[in-house]
């Protein structure tokens, strides 16, 4: 359930009316619900509230101020996978000693800004990684937290390009070597072993292959104390899919109510890296019919909301649910909902059946995780403003960008 709900026959973001908002700020527009985030928030946060545990959000699904601070507020930690999330979380008042740091590609200068900050953990990805990590710390005279993350092979049974978990993906360091680059990070100088982490990819629909993987690192977590190795934590990552048509993934309250099962007793401190299950549907995306077109196949509605705004449909042939703001009686026809976008990916939907005229809003559903964070400048075009419903209030919590802000650090030659 969001917050996104007809009342009196128009589309409303908690009690604000979509069409005053997309008169006031203009279309394209990404709409978010606080309410929603919050409630999301607080299914992950409430299911482990009886064991110790750290709810880090996915700082990729959303890094809007304003959403990050949302979550900072009910004391959320953060999931990073760069200097600039880290940068963002800081801005938004999260604290740095919730944070972890995913990702495989670290530089040193961001090694150094999250030791300097003092994050609660690294996710290790390689045992190259582990390496120069132990030399940046002992240089500074410090000690890092760390995690590996394992890849644990198992099939998340999800799009090829949002899969992580198997030995075929960059992520992660291969079980088979796990025990051995453990022990080494137990005996660096400059490291100090807290968690094991995973995350095997993201929209998972079945709780089934995060308890495969849960059994893996579990068994590798058993290994490591009778080496010595103790493991305070363990992060098992983000993923947890969401509703976009009929999927039916677990509620975050059973799907934790699982995974604590199988701890039997064990005193692991669990980390949850949740991006999309509290974002996607906090956020819709409006966008207005700029012209009606027919050819002999085909409907089209091409609207002022492109590829370069959400990506998704283009690049992942991600469904998302199109409905109109003010829906109309009448008969409906099937249209190909397009951008203004130079590409024949540009697409927001295919197929859908939708009564419309020039001039009516659209809102394409749970567009608040991998949205805006994904969006671009392509074919100039500025990225649309983002809007914070509260209630009856809301706020502009980032202006549209002005055309002269696309040049932005661009120079002509002298
Ligand atoms: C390491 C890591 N943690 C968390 C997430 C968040 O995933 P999701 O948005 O599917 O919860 C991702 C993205 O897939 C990730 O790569
Ligand atoms: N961007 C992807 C999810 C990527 C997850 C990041 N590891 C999506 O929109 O579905």
């Amino acid at each position: 359930m969001d917050y996104f709900l007809y009342q009196e026959g128009t589309l409303h973001a908690e009690q604000c009316s979509v069409v005053d908002l997309a008169h006031t700020y203009g279309t394209p527009l990404y709409i978010y619900s606080r309410a929603t985030l919050e409630r999301h928030w607080h299914a992950f946060d409430s299911a482990v509230a009886n064991h110790p545990h750290l709810i880090c959000y996915a700082v990729k699904a959303n890094s809007n101020l304003a959403v990050l601070n949302v979550l900072a507020r009910l004391g959320s930690g953060f999931d990073i996978v760069s200097g600039g999330e880290l940068a963002r979380v800081i801005e938004a008042g999260g604290d740095p000693s919730k944070v972890v740091f995913s990702g495989v590609g670290k530089t040193v200068a961001e090694m150094e800004m999250a030791l300097g900050l003092g994050i609660y953990c690294f996710n290790v990805e390689s045992a190259a990684e582990l390496e120069l990590l132990n030399e940046v710390a002992l240089r500074l005279g410090k000690v890092a937290p760390v995690s590996l993350r394992v890849n644990p092979d198992v099939d998340a049974g999800t799009h090829p390009y949002i899969s992580t978990g198997l030995k075929e993906n960059k992520f992660g360091i291969a079980m088979e070597e796990a025990e051995r680059i453990f022990i080494r990070a137990h005996q660096l100088p400059g490291l100090e072993v807290k968690g094991a982490d995973c995350h095997i990819g993201s929209q998972l629909t079945e709780i089934q292959p995060f308890l495969d993987a849960m059994d893996r690192m579990l068994g590798l977590i058993d290994r490591l104390a009778e080496q010595g190795v103790n493991i305070a934590h363990l992060d098992v990552g983000g993923g947890l899919g969401v509703t976009y048509d009929d999927e039916q993934p677990p509620a975050p309250s059973d799907y934790a109510a699982a995974l604590l099962d199988k701890l039997e007793g064990r005193d692991l401190k669990l980390i949850f890296e949740p991006g999309r299950a509290i974002a996607a549907n906090a956020g819709i995306f409006v966008t207005q019919v700029l012209y009606l077109k027919e050819n002999s196949d085909k409907n089209f509605a091409l609207v002022d909301g492109a590829m370069n705004d959400l990506i998704r449909p283009s690049l992942y042939s991600a469904w998302q649910k199109i409905i109109p703001v003010v829906p109309r009686a009448g008969v409906e026809r099937n249209y190909d909902v397009v951008g203004p976008v130079c590409e024949t990916g540009d697409f927001l939907g295919k197929d859908r059946m939708l009564n419309l005229q020039a001039k009516d809003l659209l809102a394409v559903r749970s567009s608040g995780a991998y949205g805006f964070t994904m969006s671009s400048n392509y074919n100039s075009r500025p990225r649309a403003a983002e809007v914070m419903v509260d209630g009856d209030k809301h706020y502009v919590v980032r202006a549209r960008e002005t055309v002269s802000q696309l040049w932005q650090g661009e120079q002509l030659l002298p």
